[in-house]
């Protein structure tokens, strides 16, 4: 692991001193997590329109399906069924293992079942942030708003990794059995103009909302940098996870929080889109969600996880950070 800090007289062998501006130290933040070229069918990830994917057509039906009913109606009324979380009672990890049911129809990256992205995701960030490396640098670094960071990378997002993807389980019957456009995919603002970053944006032409005036302008319900928090995000797993972890006072912290609620909103953390929405808190937020996300979309890869193998470190922290049932 190589972390880049000023340099000082205290480091030890584990840690690469070097000195660099604040703003390029956030970015090492991810420790140096190294991004692949291909996804495993070896393609460029998130290629939406490369002809050669064979995941390509199943994508782009996906789409057509969620931007064409996707809406203002549709949002609310999910959002007032689902806050009651009256259907099942369980723990963290008895969700990801109902995850091996579940293959995502909207990503052109992954055909496996989502426990193995769940767990590749973290394990992508525990092969980078091992426990003893953390001991080390309790020691080493005298920065303390740089350790703050780091702890606040490891210990408290890590479970943020598993859990992100845990709300695709409203696809399962008991859980509703919603269709794959009201969970999964890219999430976009509804009661606003539909930005043209959103991926197969075309389709938003069938969306009841997309000719309506109170909703296809700029602004449309809201106003200048009101808070993603009053904005109603299409209806899928990021927001229902965010009420499941909420409701079940979670002691997540406000960036987790937000990774979660917002980590399928790439016309914002990937095209930028919609800034003007955005509050003080939810710009600082936003820093975590982009070093989420590399390990979130690249870390997808045909190499399974031996998932009795890694359980027992799971279920510790799940038992850290979590209570033993949920209401979902
Ligand atoms: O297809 C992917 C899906 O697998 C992810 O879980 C979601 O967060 C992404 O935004 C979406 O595009
Ligand atoms: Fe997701
Ligand atoms: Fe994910």
């Amino acid at each position: 692991m190589t972390i880049l800090i000023e340099q000082s007289d205290h480091f030890g062998a584990e840690v690469e001193a070097k000195t660099e501006p604040i703003n390029e130290r956030e970015l090492v933040l991810d420790g140096g997590f190294l991004i692949p070229q291909t996804n495993s069918f070896g393609h460029m990830f998130r290629a939406y329109n490369d002809a050669g994917s064979e995941r390509r057509e199943g994508v782009e039906n996906f789409y057509r399906k969620n931007h064409t009913y996707q809406s203002v109606d549709f949002v609310k009324k999910m959002r007032e069924e689902y806050a009651k979380l009256n259907r099942v009672e369980m723990s963290i990890w008895e969700c990801c293992e109902l995850l091996n049911e579940v293959v995502d129809e909207s990503d052109p990256d992954l055909d496996e079942p989502q426990i193995e992205h769940l767990l590749q995701t973290a394990e992508a960030i525990r092969r980078d942030y091992p426990d003893e490396d953390w001991l080390h640098l309790t020691g080493l670094i005298h920065d303390r708003k740089l350790l703050e960071k780091l702890h606040f990378l490891y210990h408290k997002h890590l479970p943020v990794w598993l859990n992100a993807d845990l709300g695709k389980v409203l696809n399962l019957p008991s859980f509703g059995g919603l269709p794959q456009w009201a969970v999964v995919g890219d999430t976009f603002p509804v009661g606003c103009r539909f930005d043209e970053s959103i991926v197969h944006h075309k389709y938003f032409k069938e969306n009841p909302d997309y000719n309506n005036p109170a909703y296809n302008t700029k602004y449309g319900i809201y106003s200048e940098r009101c808070g993603l928090n009053n904005v109603m995000m299409s209806w899928g797993h990021d927001d229902y996870m965010y009420l499941v972890a909420k409701e079940n006072s979670t002691t997540l912290p406000s960036a987790a929080l937000f990774i979660i609620r917002y980590h399928s909103f790439y016309a914002l953390h990937r095209e930028g889109a919609y800034k003007h929405l955005l509050n003080d808190e939810d710009v600082e937020n936003l820093k975590w969600l982009h070093i989420f996300n590399k390990y979130d979309l690249y870390s997808k890869s045909k190499v399974r996880i031996d998932v009795e193998r890694v359980k027992p470190y799971y279920l510790s922290l799940i038992e850290k950070y979590f209570p033993a049932k949920l209401k979902w």
